[in-house]
């Protein structure tokens, strides 16, 4: 059987790729965090990219990188973005469970302070708010599992997300 990957959704600052590492090590499989993958194969960073054309490019190129992406066995931390290309979604979730590290709009707020340079693929004219309102819509159709973060530091975020993976 092809070894489970387990795959981490949720807004920009919610832990998906600092908390991703740690679980990979964890579970003793491989790390990869999308946001790296794309920066690769175009050779820009993901701001450069959105420099160069805008949000919607950023989201096809990063539908595109997943549907050519392999990915068993891995802890793949994805980009805030994700959840609008659902060719990439059910493509990911046929490794493994998707999980959605819920935080609330007050504390990432607390987390974020470069709201306008941060490279959110957002229309310009999108507030945090109205960002985090529509997504959440989708990370809750998406999820496999939803793990509540508010209140958690990152240790314990990774024994609620290892604790329900067990569940599962
Ligand atoms: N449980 C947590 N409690 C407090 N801060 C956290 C927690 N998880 C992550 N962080 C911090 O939030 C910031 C964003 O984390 P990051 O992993 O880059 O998020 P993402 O990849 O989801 O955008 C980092 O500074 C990280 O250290
Ligand atoms: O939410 C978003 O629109 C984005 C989040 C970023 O990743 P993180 O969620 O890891 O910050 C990165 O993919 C890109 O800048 C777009
Ligand atoms: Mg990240």
């Amino acid at each position: 059987m092809t070894p489970k990957s387990v795959i981490l959704i949720g807004m920009p600052g919610a832990g998906k790729s600092t908390i991703g590492v740690m679980l990979a090590k964890e579970l003793a499989k491989d790390f990869i965090d999308t946001d790296v993958l794309i920066q690769v194969r175009e050779g820009k960073t993901l701001q450069e990219i959105m420099d160069e054309s805008d949000y919607l490019n950023l989201r096809r190129i990063e539908e595109e990188v997943l549907l050519e992406t392999d990915l068993p066995n891995h802890v793949i931390a994805t980009g805030g973005s994700v959840v609008y290309g659902d060719a990439g979604m059910q493509h990911m979730k046929r490794y493994g469970p998707v999980v959605f590290l819920n935080v609330s709009l007050a504390e990432l707020t607390r987390r974020i302070h470069n709201y306008e340079s941060r490279g959110i693929a957002r229309r310009p004219d999108q507030s945090f708010q109205e960002v985090f309102d529509e997504r959440n819509k989708l990370y809750r159709h998406y999820a496999d599992i939803v793990v509540d973060c508010d209140g958690r530091d990152q240790a314990q975020v990774i024994g609620a997300v290892m604790q329900a993976l067990d569940a599962a």
